[in-house]
């Protein structure tokens, strides 16, 4: 008896966030890295189909980093990252686009499919969602202190998100799996960090919430511990003083972007943790970094 009280006082302290929450739109951003193990990705699943039963309306943008590293591994083609981004040349950009859409993307609509949810999967180019053009290498390695100054090739930034389809989707109770390949106005597909196309698509929605999943608890600071709760005016001072690096660099630039949009919260999570977005939206510590 005294369990089943348990189960009912945690189930009842979801129910203010689920009153907040209902009919609005949640951005997730799930990365290569929280997609390695079995028992995670079952987990995360169950997470995002419980939110779309209570009402709340996922949409997944994903990664898959590793995955295209692995690839690229097997068939013996180098890859390097520079400033958070992976250079990118014409075939590089076919093994992105491979693994990214044809198999990632897919193993996800799957995944979430067999947990009783209605996901549908969906690159860049479907809808013409996701319009890209090529980042000006020079301008952003610059801008954040990168070691070297390259040209990407053919990885781009997010121009604009026509969230038409994703809407349209969400209003037919479906679940939008998004691949983060752009389509640019010269018809090629660029590359682009998820973290990126996440920041975007959370900022097109005007999402209430974006949430980055990723491989560490959240934030750190110079110390190595864990930021909670960060203000957005103060991150930039974080990348300039080397605190924030590498991938981190592109999560916090999506959660500023988003938060500049009117998305009222960002949050970078560890998404290492079983059930971290269910820790995050249904509890009032929530876990990992807040940025307002
Ligand atoms: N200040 C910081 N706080 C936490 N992680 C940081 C920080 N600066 C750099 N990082 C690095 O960013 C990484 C997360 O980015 P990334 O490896 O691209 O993740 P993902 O695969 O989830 O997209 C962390 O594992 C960590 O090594
Ligand atoms: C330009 C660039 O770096 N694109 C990324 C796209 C995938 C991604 O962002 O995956 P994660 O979120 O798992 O890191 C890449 O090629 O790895």
């Amino acid at each position: 008896m005294q369990k089943s009280i348990e189960k009912v006082s945690i189930l009842l302290e979801a129910l203010p966030y689920i009153k907040e929450f209902y009919g609005k739109t949640v951005v997730i951003k799930y990365g290569g890295n929280a997609m390695v193990n079995d028992e995670l990705k079952e987990a995360f699943a169950q997470d995002v189909v419980l939110l779309k039963y209570v009402g709340i309306n996922p949409v997944i943008v994903h990664g898959g980093g590793p995955q295209i590293g692995e690839l690229l591994k097997k068939l013996n083609i180098q890859t390097k990252f520079v400033g958070g981004m992976r250079v990118t040349d014409r075939e590089t950009m076919n093994v992105v686009e491979m693994v990214l859409v044809g198999k990632v993307n897919k193993e996800i609509v799957k995944l979430i499919n067999s947990h009783g949810g209605n996901a549908v999967g969906l690159s860049g180019k479907d809808g013409n969602l996701i319009v890209a053009e090529k980042i000006d290498s020079r301008k952003y390695l610059t801008e954040i202190r990168a070691p070297e100054i390259i040209d990407l090739g053919f990885v781009g930034r997010v121009k604009r998100v026509n969230p038409e389809i994703v809407r349209r989707l969400l209003e037919s109770k479906f679940i939008p799996v998004v691949a983060p390949v752009g389509i640019g106005e010269d018809f090629e597909a660029y590359n682009i960090n998820a973290d990126l196309v996440a920041g975007e698509m959370a900022a097109a929605l005007k999402a209430e919430k974006l949430i980055i999943l990723t491989d560490v608890e959240g934030i750190k600071d110079k110390e190595g511990k864990l930021i909670n709760s960060i203000e957005r005016s103060r991150v930039s001072e974080l990348i300039e003083d080397g605190t924030i690096s590498g991938g981190m660099i592109p999560k916090v630039k999506a959660c500023e972007r988003a938060l500049t949009e009117g998305v009222k919260k960002a949050h970078i999570i560890d998404g290492r943790i079983k059930h971290s977005i269910l820790l995050e939206i249904f509890t009032q510590k929530g876990i990992g970094t807040e940025i307002l």
